[in-house]
């Protein structure tokens, strides 16, 4: 049986580490992350529209989207969030889709979906995954790992569902507040799961 599995956290839960290692078990997994950055990348469907919107001041010298001026704007501002998911998602959407079909002839398909329940797509899934932490490791991570302050982390994070609502709105759940190897445990016990 063919079976979906959306794959969904909140911004650096270790959605991304869950994923690798799914990869490694041998599993197809698809990033909305990675469609988001060909679709918003200069020669991408939506980089017209967002640099009409929010101007040339938001590009790099080599004419690409400077991402964290944009991240600053969009993240410290609802309306403009909004904008740029208008011109995004739908691209993002488009080329998922075409690579789900071909995909699908696995028996299992991971969709790696930052914001799938903020938009509805856990309705195409068959199971939903949530990767969790505690907020104070996911901003201890976040700030880590993107160099960021306090409330540039604070802002990222609010502007996503609250991760507990995800939690319990999820079928299933993995635990990231431990070791990756916790992660990884938990993994393989979902994966048993899902293949008996
Ligand atoms: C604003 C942008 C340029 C910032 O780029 P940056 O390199 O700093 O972040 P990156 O793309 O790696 O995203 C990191 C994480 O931020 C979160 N995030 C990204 N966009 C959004 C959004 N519109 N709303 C809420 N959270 C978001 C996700 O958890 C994502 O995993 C970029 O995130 C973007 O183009 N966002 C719009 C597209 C989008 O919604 N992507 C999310 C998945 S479709
Ligand atoms: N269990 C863990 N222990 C310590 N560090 C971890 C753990 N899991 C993930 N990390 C680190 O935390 C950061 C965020 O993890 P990751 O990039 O996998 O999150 P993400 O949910 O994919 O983030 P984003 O929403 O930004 O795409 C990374 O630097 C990663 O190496």
């Amino acid at each position: 049986m063919n079976q979906v599995i959306g794959l969904t956290g909140g911004i650096a839960s270790g959605k991304s580490t869950a994923a690798d290692y799914i990869r490694e078990k041998g599993y197809p997994v698809l990033d909305a992350d990675v469609y988001a950055r060909k679709s918003t990348a200069k020669d991408g469907p939506a980089y017209p529209g967002i640099v009409e919107h929010f101007g040339s001041g938001i590009l790099e010298e080599d004419g690409e989207i400077d991402r964290r001026k944009l991240g600053a704007i969009v993240f410290n501002d609802s309306k403009e969030r909004e904008v740029l998911n208008h011109l995004v998602h739908p691209e993002v959407r488009k080329l998922m889709d075409r690579d789900k079909a071909e995909a699908l002839s696995e028996s299992h398909v991971f969709l790696d979906i930052p914001l799938l329940f903020e938009n509805g797509l856990d309705r195409q899934c068959d199971i939903t995954l949530t990767v969790y932490v505690d907020q104070e490791t996911q901003i201890e991570r976040l700030m880590e790992r993107n160099s960021f302050e306090r409330s540039e982390a604070l802002a990222r994070i609010n502007s996503q569902m609250p991760l507990s609502e995800k939690r319990e709105r999820s079928t299933e759940v993995l635990d990231n507040s431990g070791s990756k190897a916790d992660l990884f445990d938990q993994i393989d016990d979902f994966i048993s799961s899902i293949e008996k």
